[in-house]
């Protein structure tokens, strides 16, 4: 986009040359919101990169700040417009970081994708994107881009383009905070994969409400352990760069390796990692003593699932002065709550607070008839009220509107809150408990039965450190009862595995009879989407194909 035209009467437009949204903006957007400490304290670690061999790269705010600047440059030369989609292939680095803030300074909406995404997904979200431009940060182009989609690879320092987009009518004039700033394609949990579009101003509402709560601090260095794909990396870009932070982005490919993994951790001298439950698993496992070593180490947050209690005191265990926060929320506001998990853990704990909203939101409960749940330890399901909501998701009104329903409180006004599908009930103190998501809610012989509780249940067993239960429809052609199957998780410290008849017993002893596993299958470990959440579609294959 050109410099603006003065119209008679406009006041002063940023002077021409001038990058747009560069400029001392109110730092609405993305970018001005995520650089703002570049002004403040230029010289301090933005990105701090693992190098290897215990040698590490270190990005300062004025680095971050100018290659954004410079990314901003070379993109701006494409001729696309305000609002056009950029695919952004890559992990998070401090190069990617830097070209999704060049994105958001030309308010163009990027949509990150993993380098391991399948072609045939990748093509469908070019297409149903309609993506001006794919950027990829490996040096080999992807097969079958459509022609009209520029192509380009990127690395720190400058931007290669194979392909130029193909020549547009723009039309926008001026960028808003309302604009997309970003797309998240959800793993599709459930169905066909759903494009979660957020707002500038949603997403940067969210930092605020996040930032009140001073989880980071400027000496902090947070390790973020999410792809760039998952909306939790962008949520630990926020919390590093909006504290003055640095932030730790820890390779895919080390994560799931323990011994690099705690060695980025330690090299890096992270003093915070972020992640979901299972990138600890086989830490706790393999390492307990490299973990235990870990001491700039003084926090951990998790999101995205439930944390098994038994490696969650097991990590406590091993780090007993770490502070643990529980995160919770959906893609569809970033996030929503952070509560601390109590130290100790009381004995008897069997399920976590998630607390309150973030400051400037807050969650409601509803029944089944949508009337507003009030009394304490009454399940319903969560509504949260917020300035972070998505804008919808891309190309599907009828999922947007299911799941953004007129204010219960007030449905006269117009306002939207956010139906999440999550199941919670209040405590005395009016602090929520997450009970499971609605479609963990089966129907067993005419009975409810939610299946995170018979998860905790075999979770209390001491020689199971994780569990999923899934009700799989029967493989028998008579279509006998659907079978209660659990899949479960030896401890690392257990001397033996449990069989499956003394954790079938375990289950009977406190759960009706209609709520007892009829199969029990032993895992080293649980598979896991590339979100690094239980992949309980996987689970199911796997007993199909084993049948
Ligand atoms: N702390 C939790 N305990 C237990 N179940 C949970 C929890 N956080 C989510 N979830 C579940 O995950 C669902 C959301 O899934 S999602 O849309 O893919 N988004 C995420 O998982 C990550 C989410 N955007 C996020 C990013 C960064 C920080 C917090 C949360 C929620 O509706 C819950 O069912």
């Amino acid at each position: 986009m050109d410099a603006l035209p003065e119209l008679p009467g406009q006041l002063p437009v940023q002077p021409p040359g001038q990058l747009p949204g560069l400029g001392p903006h109110s730092g609405e957007f993305l970018h001005e919101f995520l650089l703002a400490a570049a002004r403040k304290s230029p010289d301090r670690p933005a990105v701090v990169e693992s190098a290897g061999a215990g040698e590490t790269t270190v990005t300062s705010y004025r680095e971050l700040s100018d290659q954004t600047r410079s990314f901003a440059e070379e993109i701006h030369g494409l001729g696309l417009d305000i609002g056009d989609r950029v695919i952004l292939e890559s992990d998070t680095t401090a190069a990617s970081i830097a070209l999704f803030l060049a994105c958001s300074s030309l308010d163009l909406t990027f949509v990150p994708v993993s380098p391991d995404t399948p072609d045939e997904r990748l093509l469908a979200i070019a297409e149903t994107t309609e993506a001006a431009l794919h950027i990829r940060a490996a040096e080999k182009p992807r097969e079958g881009i459509p022609h009209n989609v520029g192509t380009a690879c990127f690395r720190w320092g400058g931007i290669a383009v194979d392909r130029r987009p193909a020549p547009r009518v723009r039309r926008r004039r001026e960028k808003a905070v309302t604009d997309p700033a970003y797309i998240i394609f959800t793993s599709g949990t459930t169905g066909r994969p759903k494009g979660v579009v957020m707002s500038h101003r949603a997403v940067t509402a969210f930092y605020r409400g996040m930032l009140a709560h001073r989880i980071a601090t400027p000496e902090d260095r947070v390790a973020s352990t999410s792809p760039l794909q998952f909306d939790f990396s962008l949520l630990n870009i926020g919390l590093a760069l909006g504290s003055g932070a640095a932030l730790v982005p820890v390779p895919q490919a080390l994560v799931r390796w323990p011994r690099r993994f705690l060695g980025v951790l330690r090299d890096t001298g992270a003093t915070q990692v972020n992640g979901v439950p299972s990138i600890w698993r086989q830490a706790l496992r393999r390492e307990p003593e490299r973990l235990a070593a870990l001491e700039r180490l003084r926090g951990v947050l998790f999101c995205g699932e439930d944390f098994p209690l038994p490696e969650l005191r097991r990590l406590r265990e091993l780090l007993p002065d770490i502070r643990i926060v529980n995160c919770y929320g959906a893609t569809e506001s970033m996030a929503c709550s952070f509560e601390e998990v109590p130290d100790p853990l009381p004995e008897g704990t069997e399920r976590l607070s998630i607390g309150f909203a973030h400051p400037g939101a807050e969650m409601l409960l509803i029944d089944t008839e949508g009337n507003i749940v009030d009394d304490p330890h009454v399940t319903g399901e969560i509504v949260l009220r917020s300035p972070a909501l998505f804008s919808g998701y891309w190309a599907d009104p009828e999922a947007t509107d299911a799941a953004l329903i007129p204010d219960p409180l007030n449905p006269c006004s117009g306002q939207r809150v956010l139906r999440t599908g999550d199941l919670a009930h209040k405590g005395e103190g009016g602090e929520m408990y997450f009970c499971g998501r609605k479609d963990s809610q089966v129907q067993i012989r005419g009975n409810r039965v939610e299946l995170p509780e018979i998860e905790g249940r075999l979770l209390d067993h001491p020689d199971v450190t994780a569990a999923a239960v899934l009700l799989l429809g029967s493989a028998e052609p008579n279509g006998a009862e659907p079978a209660l199957t659990a899949f479960v998780v030896p401890a690392p410290q257990s001397p033996a595995p449990p069989d499956a008849a003394a954790l079938r017993t375990h289950c009977a002893t406190a759960l009706p009879a209609y709520m007892v596993p009829q199969d029990i299958h032993l895992l080293d470990a649980l598979p896991t989407t590339p979100n690094g959440k239980t992949d309980r579609p996987a689970l199911a294959a796997a007993v199909r194909e084993a049948a």
